[in-house]
């Protein structure tokens, strides 16, 4: 039975899913250390804000097969350091967005109107009503930085509430942002007109200090600013100091540079700022979305299935996985195939999808295709997520075209891999009920479904050849399950494509090559 490590709070409709494939063992507060001496006993780790899955908690995970992160943003993973050991990481990209959004909105009209202070003081038994005189949103202008999932809910319910909305965004585009009301502009100009500046930005290097002297600088001596994305897009000395000198207006941060905050100069600003312990997705409602969202992938994946959230597979998200799914298994044979035919090292990889497979949604067959022919060197090692970077390390150049005008099937795939013993092609369709088959072999036209033991001859076509080799092999009690012929022309070069019942025995393929007509043979397990 797989392990599953969930090493902070998460819901229990989450643990529900996990403990019907796996023993789930849920132990929070662990220190680095302590999480480093017992994660190399689990297939799997689920975790929320609080884990800092670093290199060396990922290295000591020697068994780990799936990160799950219950919530969107994976900065707190070393996602590169679990690429490079195949580990998939997945996140729930929209489990939480309604209640970021929600927190962020909750923050803008809670610092405009001092509810927090306000509420404070009537708790410790005072009636001021002139200190926390507030200002309305209403009219006021809204600059959204970053217009995805949770920054569009943002400014849904902002442009209801009567505000102006200014959003900056560079991967959206002008008429996307008009669909919600926004007028994309460039970030110098939202700082300067903004009332309110809401963050909705991931934390990367461009983004790091954003919000930084220089910038606040330019902004309203009133301007409030949002923070629910990621602590570190704002300097907090620089904030500080500006909400302290009166350039700004104040701010509700519910993120930080280093979490839980120290010791800070935020905290003695009053009633200008409003502090909150990340609390962005903590609604009863997001956490039973993110804990199931999570936990299915992470079951999907102990069942040996693709995640549909997986944040270092690219392009496999969950639409386009179903569609592809069977034509990656097709991709993984034939890159499994052609990388056996090349024998040797493997220099280049070209991939040519055909058909209907000639769109950019194919890109993840691309991937496939490298894990099928990385399997002979690495088995099990290799996967979805690790595939290039191998490849990369081992100086493999991929090459990727696409033709659309390709007819003979609907969608079919063509692989060649050059290596230091020559060039060897294979193409390969879904036929039938999605059986894939192989329709060519370096040039040749066949139409055979792979099977686990093949034998390819390249021969010429001249009568007895058949026979000899049909004997040869009997003679070695090798039983042929099928064969076919491919040739271009009567007597000219062919193809021979034999599936076998057992693996060839040693030696066996040198005395094929003797056979007189035939060129070379080659032995493949797929
Ligand atoms: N406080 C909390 O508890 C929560 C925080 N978050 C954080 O909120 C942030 C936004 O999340 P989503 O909206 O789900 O992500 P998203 O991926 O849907 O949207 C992010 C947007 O930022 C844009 N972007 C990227 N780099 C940018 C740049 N340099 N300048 C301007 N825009 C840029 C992208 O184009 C995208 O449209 C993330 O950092 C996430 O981790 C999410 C959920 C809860
Ligand atoms: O798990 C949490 O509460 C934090 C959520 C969050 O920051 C995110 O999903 O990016």
């Amino acid at each position: 039975m797989s392990k599953v490590l969930v090493s902070d709070p998460i819901d229990q409709a989450g643990i529900d899913i996990l403990s019907q494939v796996a023993t789930v063992d849920v132990k929070t507060g662990l220190k680095p250390a302590e999480l480093i001496e017992i994660i190399g006993e689990y297939d799997a780790l689920m975790i929320r804000s609080g884990t800092r899955v670093t290199q060396e908690i990922i290295e000591a995970g020697t068994q780990l097969k799936i990160i799950g992160r219950a919530g969107v943003g994976v900065d707190n993973v070393d996602v590169p350091a679990a690429t490079r050991r195949g580990i998939v990481v997945v996140n729930s990209p929209e489990g939480n967005t309604i209640a970021a959004a929600e927190h962020a909105l909750a923050m803008m009209l809670s610092l405009s109107r001092h509810i927090p202070d306000a509420n404070a003081s009537v708790k410790r038994g005072e009636w001021d009503r002139k200190t926390f005189v507030g200002a309305e949103v209403y009219k006021k202008t809204l600059g959204v930085v970053g217009l995805g999932k949770i920054g569009s809910h943002v400014a849904t319910v902002a442009k209801a509430m009567g505000m102006k909305l200014l959003a900056y965004d560079p991967f959206i585009s002008t008429e996307r942002a008009e669909q919600m009301g926004c007028q994309l502009v460039e970030l110098d100009l939202l700082f300067q007109q903004a009332d309110y500046i809401t963050l909705h930005i991931p934390k990367t290097p461009e983004t790091t200090n954003l919000i930084n002297a220089k910038t606040l600088a330019r902004m309203k001596p009133t301007a409030r600013i949002i923070n629910c994305a990621r602590g570190g897009i704002i300097d907090e000395s620089a904030l500080a100091a500006a909400i302290k000198e009166g350039k700004i207006g104040g701010a509700a941060l519910d993120v930080f540079e280093s979490e839980p905050l120290g010791e800070s100069d935020l905290r003695s600003l009053g009633k200008d700022i409003i502090l909150t312990p990340h609390l962005g997705a903590s609604t009863t409602e997001a956490q039973v979305n993110v804990a199931i969202d999570v936990a299915e992938q992470i079951r999907d994946v102990i069942l040996g299935l693709p995640a549909r959230s997986a944040v270092n597979i690219p392009g496999l998200g969950p639409d386009i996985l179903e569609e592809l799914k069977p034509y990656m298994q097709l991709a993984e044979t034939l890159g499994n195939l052609v990388g056996q035919l090349a024998g040797g090292r493997v220099e280049t990889l070209t991939v040519k999808l055909q058909g209907e497979l000639a769109t950019n949604k194919s890109q993840p067959l691309v991937v496939a295709a490298l894990k099928g022919l990385l399997y002979q060197a690495l088995r099990e090692r290799v996967n979805y997520v690790n595939a290039s970077i191998e490849a990369k390390e081992r100086g493999i150049r991929v090459i990727e075209t696409r033709d659309a005008s390709a007819r003979d099937y609907a969608g079919s795939l063509h692989l060649e891999a050059t290596g230091t013993l020559g060039t060897h092609s294979v193409t390969g369709a879904l036929l039938g009920d999605k059986e894939i088959h192989l329709t060519d072999v370096d040039g040749f036209p066949i139409n055979v479904p792979p099977s686990k033991y093949m034998l390819f001859t390249l021969h010429r076509d001249m009568p007895g050849i058949i026979g000899k080799l049909g004997s040869l092999l009997g003679s070695f009690n090798v039983n042929i399950a099928s064969m076919q012929v491919g040739r271009k022309i009567v007597r000219g070069d062919a193809v021979m494509a034999l599936s076998i019942d057992d693996p060839l025995p040693d030696g066996i393929l040198d005395e094929i090559k003797q056979v007189s007509g035939i060129r070379d043979a080659y032995t493949v397990t797929l």
